[in-house]
């Protein structure tokens, strides 16, 4: 069952420069107990998309479903009640806690705000910070005591505290030491496991979501161009772009290192405000064609291969054909 749904969901931004488009007709679903990473380099529309799943930023267009219940124009008290199924974690862990408030009280600030008693505020407190893998003396320091890996915990204490159905983590481990990414990852798993939580887990980084996600949404320019399951995608990526940032993506495994050089995605994003005209990657796109410069794919189910859909004619799926990277290296240079 799907716990959280976007159809056709778009957000624009008015700037000085004009209308940016940051998102534009996106669906998804998370479906129970399911973690689906999603995608893309810096600017694409990942945070954007998280903020308007929670109606942290408005819709322009689209719907967003909890549970099957449409939130999207629901009234900031009917919010309020729904915030506690829907949860989000940031990159920032410490940017995100209040550095006056002890963890205690943090992590019990949602269920203070629920109206919970303050005596099963503090039991529940206890056991949270239990199960995220902090002592019980923590409870009485402040979080500039605390390393960037046990900040991040105390972020997922405070989010799961009201046993949400969904947590949004935007970035939850960018900013950590590749050492502790791993046991904050490992936490998550654990903690899904235990309770069912499902996970829309956003990342730049494709390395990080390859060890948590069962299925993957791949944003370019604020569309989706690729998605699927992640077992799927890994081995045969059918849009170039993710082609491009697997062969990005720092390889965790120093097995599969030696094996895969690492490359860099050449060419810069253009700008939202002025995307380029038929498929938004051509400008950077080993394999595009005249075809790319004039009609946006739209994203279709590629024949054959049951829950995958690519935006891309000609993809490297259907087309079993793999670009190598390196000898293209000069086509990925913005036109
Ligand atoms: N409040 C805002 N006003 C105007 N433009 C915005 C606003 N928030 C985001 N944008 C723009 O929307 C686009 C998408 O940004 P967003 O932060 O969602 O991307 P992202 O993929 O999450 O990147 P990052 O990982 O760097 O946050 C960017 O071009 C960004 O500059």
């Amino acid at each position: 069952m799907s716990i959280l749904s976007a159809r056709s969901l778009s957000v624009r931004f008015e700037t000085p420069r004009g209308t940016l488009q940051a998102v534009n007709d996106v669906s998804l679903d998370v479906n129970e107990r399911e973690t689906v990473g999603l995608v893309g380099e810096s600017g694409c529309g990942k945070s954007t998309l998280g903020k308007a799943l929670m109606r942290l930023v408005p819709a322009a267009e689209g719907r967003i479903f909890v549970s099957g219940q449409d939130i999207t124009r629901l009234g900031s008290k009917a919010i309020a009640a729904i915030r506690s199924d829907v949860q989000m974690i940031f990159q920032d862990p410490y940017g995100s806690l209040n550095p006056r408030h002890t963890v205690g009280k943090i992590i019990g600030q949602p269920l203070s705000v629920a109206g919970w008693k303050r005596a099963d505020i503090k039991a529940r407190v206890c056991e949270l910070v239990d199960k995220v893998g902090l002592p019980q003396a923590a409870l009485d320091r402040f979080p500039h005591e605390f390393s960037g890996g046990q900040r991040q915990r105390i972020g997922i204490a405070r989010a799961l505290a009201l046993n949400p159905k969904v947590v949004i983590c935007d970035e939850p481990v960018s900013a950590l030491d590749v050492s502790v990414r791993a046991q904050v990852i490992n936490l998550m798993k654990d903690l899904q496991a235990e309770t069912g939580v499902s996970f829309l887990f956003i990342s730049h980084d494709l390395s990080v979501v390859e060890h948590i996600s069962d299925r993957l949404l791949v944003m370019y320019l604020g569309r989706v161009v690729e998605s699927g399951k992640a077992a799927d995608i890994w081995p045969a990526p059918a849009h170039p772009y993710t082609a491009a940032l697997l062969a990005a993506a720092p390889v965790a495994n120093p097995k599969l290192a030696r094996s895969r050089t690492r490359k860099t995605l050449q060419g810069e994003l253009p700008s939202p405000l002025n995307p380029p005209q038929g498929c938004a990657f051509h400008t950077r796109c080993p394999i595009a064609q005249a075809r790319c410069h004039e009609e946006r794919p739209l994203l279709r189910s590629i024949e054959g291969h049951a829950g995958r859909q690519v935006a891309c004619h000609f993809d490297l799926v259907t087309h079993q054909k793999t670009p190598d990277l390196a000898a293209t290296e000069t086509s990925y240079v913005s036109a």
